[in-house]
């Protein structure tokens, strides 16, 4: 969508996948979807380091309002959950720097049952940019298929024309796919950003099958991604129980090689310091926020090795080779079989950045140096091929 927003894959939080549903807030006041919540999770992006690593939006997903919208018929936040309202709660986030982002639906109700968005676009639209919010995600449960095109389009205008800048967030294609094969063209044009996929859940296999749809997918949705439009595996899961850490440096790296959007669902007030420095890693961020704005694909499959590979702004390459086997121990990868390694010709400078950070050094076409892979896991590095020629600005 052209609107300025989104250039880069944005980066920030998101309570669905760890906070789901909670609205009991009597018996469980730390984890029930509240304005508290929120503006705690903001204390500590900005006091853990999260903001400076780029993390910028906070944002609500479903659950949130009163199950009745007001005189005005327009939404409101629930009274008891969040006293200040959504305006309050915006303005706080912003003092500290960071963004709000909401959740709404194009449907009669929302996929857990608060009120649907249909028939009130505008005003919904329009609700939202009174409280300065930042991110609309806009789900598509509960709405005849052939009418989703028509409501992600008119929600996108209606955000539009309240003149405040709203990233838009859809899940139209992931809602059309059982039906027919999704538009990418228009998707791209209507939308920040697009699930193409089921939800993500706290498992490898869940993060797995997200990988698998991918790359069963790539020639479909990767050409449509780039600045201000990107497919979305959905949230990244890191820091909460069920992956290993192999398994959560897998979902960090294919999710920079895929240009994917990173919003944690977590609690960031309880990380284990392992996950904190993996999704801070300021060498994946970087990969993520590449200026060229490529979205990588898997390039090899075989031996339970796959490789995926996205090209970065200044013809750098960055290579993952990702474990399938889930028995035996570290297995050793020939950086020569990586199909990109052609590029590397007569030599390449590499840079190891997971399962460790190592320089590798300059390493000739014919390289026999091995990559070590544990089970589930991935090894990321970035490749810059040293031409021959000397470059122009050389005498
Ligand atoms: O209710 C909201 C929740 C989250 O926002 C997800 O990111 C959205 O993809 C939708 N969603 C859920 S649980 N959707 C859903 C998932 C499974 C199901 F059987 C019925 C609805």
């Amino acid at each position: 969508l052209d609107n300025g927003l989104a250039l880069k894959p944005t980066m920030g939080w998101l309570h669905w996948e760890r906070f789901m549903c909670n609205t009991d807030c009597d018996t469980d006041p730390d984890n029930c979807i509240s304005e508290r919540l929120y503006m705690q999770m903001a204390d500590v992006m900005v006091k853990e380091g999260w903001k400076e690593a780029g993390y910028e939006y906070v944002c609500i997903d479903d659950c949130w309002p009163s199950l009745q919208r007001d005189a005005r018929g327009r939404l409101q936040a629930d009274p008891k959950r969040f006293p200040g309202g959504i305006k309050k709660l915006a303005d706080y986030v912003h003092s500290k720097g960071l963004k709000l982002g909401i959740y709404a639906d194009v449907g009669e109700k929302t996929c857990a049952g608060y009120p649907g968005s249909l028939g009130h676009y505008e005003t919904d639209a329009q609700t939202f940019a009174d409280w300065d919010v930042d991110l609309l995600k806009f789900d598509g449960c509960n709405l005849k298929w052939t009418l989703l095109g028509e409501g992600y389009i008119n929600m996108s205008k209606a955000l539009n024309r309240t003149g405040r800048s709203i990233l838009y967030s859809c899940e139209w294609p992931l809602y059309e796919w059982p039906f027919q094969k999704p538009n990418y063209t228009a998707i791209r044009e209507t939308c920040n950003h697009w699930r193409n996929f089921d939800d993500v859940f706290d498992s490898w296999s869940s993060v797995k099958s997200i990988l698998d749809w991918t790359a069963s997918h790539q020639d479909t949705v990767v050409p449509s991604a780039g600045p201000g439009g990107w497919n979305d595996p959905d949230m990244l899961v890191i820091g909460n129980f069920g992956l290993s850490h192999d398994q959560q440096e897998s979902q960090m790296a294919l999710w920079a090689i895929m240009a994917a959007p990173l919003l944690m669902s977590n609690d960031l007030r309880d990380i284990c310091p392992r996950s904190k420095q993996l999704l801070q890693n300021k060498r994946i961020i970087e990969i993520s926020q590449d200026p060229l704005g490529r979205q990588g694909y898997r390039t090899a499959k075989g031996n339970s090795f796959e490789v995926w590979e996205r090209p970065l702004s200044k013809k750098r390459l960055a290579v993952a080779v990702l474990n399938k086997q889930e028995i035996g121990g570290p297995r050793g990868f020939a950086i020569s079989d990586v199909p990109g390694w052609k590029y590397c010709d007569p030599q390449c400078n590499v840079t190891l950045i997971l399962p460790q950070y190592k320089e590798m050094g300059v390493q000739a076409k014919e390289s026999k140096l091995i990559l070590y892979v544990n089970p589930s896991g991935t090894a990321l590095l970035t490749v810059t091929p040293i031409s021959k020629h000397r470059p122009h600005w050389k005498k």
